[in-house]
């Protein structure tokens, strides 16, 4: 039975108004614990649509520049505190349309709390820098300015915290907002919006327009009047989206994929390193591009460590991310579970040996949604697609290796560069992990995902645009410089 007594209808926020797509057609957001629960009716948009969004959001931003840093960071602590007082509902409904369990739901929506409030006292701190010049009598300086309008193009993988932290460093430095969330979870989206519009922004500040990626996220690429487009996402899109940006000389910004190792050294602490490699690698059932999906364990070490990780891995309970039992929901959509299901079937085909899991659950109550086993791949090499391609759920790929250097060169075997940890004692392997590792997150003795606020965040090689966001890296992406030069 499909339970659709509870679903409401969510709309678009434009011009500081909810309203219903031109075009009256809806689409309807469900459950991935159970495909018969409609979680909400979003709005399927059209390009008249964003057309509207964006025409508000350039005028709004003619006054919203103006107001001082510190104004518009006192909205931004308004928003903070709405989402505070909905962290629960927010939350909840985060876990029933995207799957994560309730507590890194909430945990996600806390982060997002954060986010707002560390940019918001960015209102406060300087936008330039006195720089000396050749004439004695001049004053030379940097000031930041606002681009203009950003389009905000957002996945279904962290659905609170990639919006708020590229809306929150957009906003205080002076940019108007449209924001065009992953339709897998616009419903969530749509209750932080709603935050925002309760705490008061001035309309066009802030725009949501729900839809389709070709229609609605194309059309921000192609937008004459969106000024910088910042992006998470797969590596396709992104590059696609990067491109279309370049062609109009718009600026823009891309998070894309990962393919993140762990290395376990033979020194290790093999329970630490179990528990980073659980964590990092089947949280949120797999689904972070920081994920931990490449486990290169030396070979003095190898059995020990697979033995004490599949131990632990049998004891996880998959389930309904909003029962208090489960460790591991289901994965997002349909479309992701059998994305993850084909990997599994090319890791069997193409050799490797499949040491745990691997099946799709389907066991009574959770026949409706789509869960997988965390998976555990042994003998894998460097070579394999499970090995090489951004899988985005719960599989492991075991590898063996002799040496720290040999961890090292297939730890680099791939065009992605996230994130990458290492277990180990030794200073002189944490020394030479740091230094060689190809990644933008170098992590030691901890785990491949969990990102810091107030730190940069962004890969190397073709996990990114080469850019960062988080923390002041932001301003880089968020501003123009411009250089001023006074002569009395
Ligand atoms: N790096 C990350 O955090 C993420 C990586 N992924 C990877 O991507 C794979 C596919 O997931 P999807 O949700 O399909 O990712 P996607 O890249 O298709 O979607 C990301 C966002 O881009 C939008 N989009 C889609 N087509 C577009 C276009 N032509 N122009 C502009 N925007 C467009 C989508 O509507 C969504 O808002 C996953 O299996 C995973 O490997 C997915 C989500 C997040
Ligand atoms: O590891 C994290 O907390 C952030 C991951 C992330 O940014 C992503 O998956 O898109």
């Amino acid at each position: 039975m499909t339970v659709e007594t509870i679903a409401k209808t969510y709309l678009n926020y434009i011009n500081g108004e909810w309203v219903a797509s031109s075009n009256q057609e809806v689409d309807s957001s469900i459950s991935p614990a159970n495909s018969k629960e409609i979680v909400g009716y979003i709005q399927r948009s059209t390009k008249e649509d964003l057309d509207e969004a964006v025409a508000a959001a350039k005028i709004a931003q003619i006054q919203w520049r103006k107001l001082s840093g510190v104004t518009r960071g006192d909205f931004l602590y308004k928003v903070a505190n709405v989402i505070e007082q909905n962290i629960d509902d927010i939350a909840e409904t985060m876990t029933r349309e995207m799957g994560k369990t309730f507590p890194e739901a909430k945990g996600e929506t806390a982060r997002g709390v954060a986010i707002l409030r560390y940019y918001a006292g960015e209102g406060m701190r300087k936008v330039g820098d006195v720089i000396p010049s050749t004439d004695a009598d001049a004053l030379m300086f940097t000031q930041r300015a606002p681009l203009g309008v950003v389009g905000v193009i957002t996945p279904w993988n962290f659905p609170v915290a990639i919006p708020i932290w590229k809306m929150a460093p957009a906003l205080v430095y002076g940019n108007t907002v449209v924001i065009k969330p992953a339709h897998e979870t616009a419903v969530t989206a749509a209750k932080v919006i709603k935050c925002f519009a309760e705490a008061g922004l001035p309309a066009g500040v802030v725009n949501m327009v729900t839809g389709s990626g070709t229609i609605i996220g194309q059309g921000i690429v192609d937008h004459p009047d969106i000024a910088a487009i910042t992006f998470t996402g797969s590596d396709q899109v992104g590059k696609a989206v990067g491109q279309g940006a370049l062609a109009r000389g718009a600026k823009y910004q891309l998070e894309m994929g990962g393919k993140n190792p762990v290395i376990v050294a033979a020194d290790a602490d093999l329970d630490l390193a179990v528990e980073a490699t659980i964590s990092g690698g089947l949280r949120s059932t797999g689904q972070k591009c920081t994920a931990t999906s490449r486990v290169i364990v030396q070979s003095a070490v190898y059995e020990a460590f697979k033995e004490k990780l599949v131990e632990k891995i049998a004891q996880l309970k998959v389930g309904n991310g909003l029962s208090g039992e489960t460790w591991m929901g289901p994965c997002a959509s349909e479309k992701q579970l059998n994305t993850v299901l084909t990997y599994i079937e090319k890791g069997i085909a193409e050799g490797a040996t499949l040491l745990y899991g691997g099946q799709r659950v389907v066991e009574p109550g959770l026949e409706n949604g789509f869960y997988v086993e965390p998976t555990v791949f042994d003998q894998v090499t460097s070579d394999m697609t499970i090995a090489q391609e951004e899988i985005f759920g719960p599989v492991l790929a075991l590898i063996k290796v002799n040496t720290l250097e040999e961890a090292l060169e297939v730890a680099n075997d791939v065009k992605f560069g996230l994130s990458a940890s290492i277990f180990t004692k030794d200073i002189g392997n944490m020394l030479s992990f740091i230094k060689e590792m190809e990644a933008g997150l170098v992590r030691i003795n901890s785990e491949s995902a969990g990102v810091e606020l107030q730190a940069p965040f962004g890969g190397m090689k073709q996990s990114s645009s080469h850019s960062r966001e988080q923390g002041q890296a932001a301003i880089e992406f968020f501003t123009s410089i411009k250089t001023v030069f006074v002569k009395a």
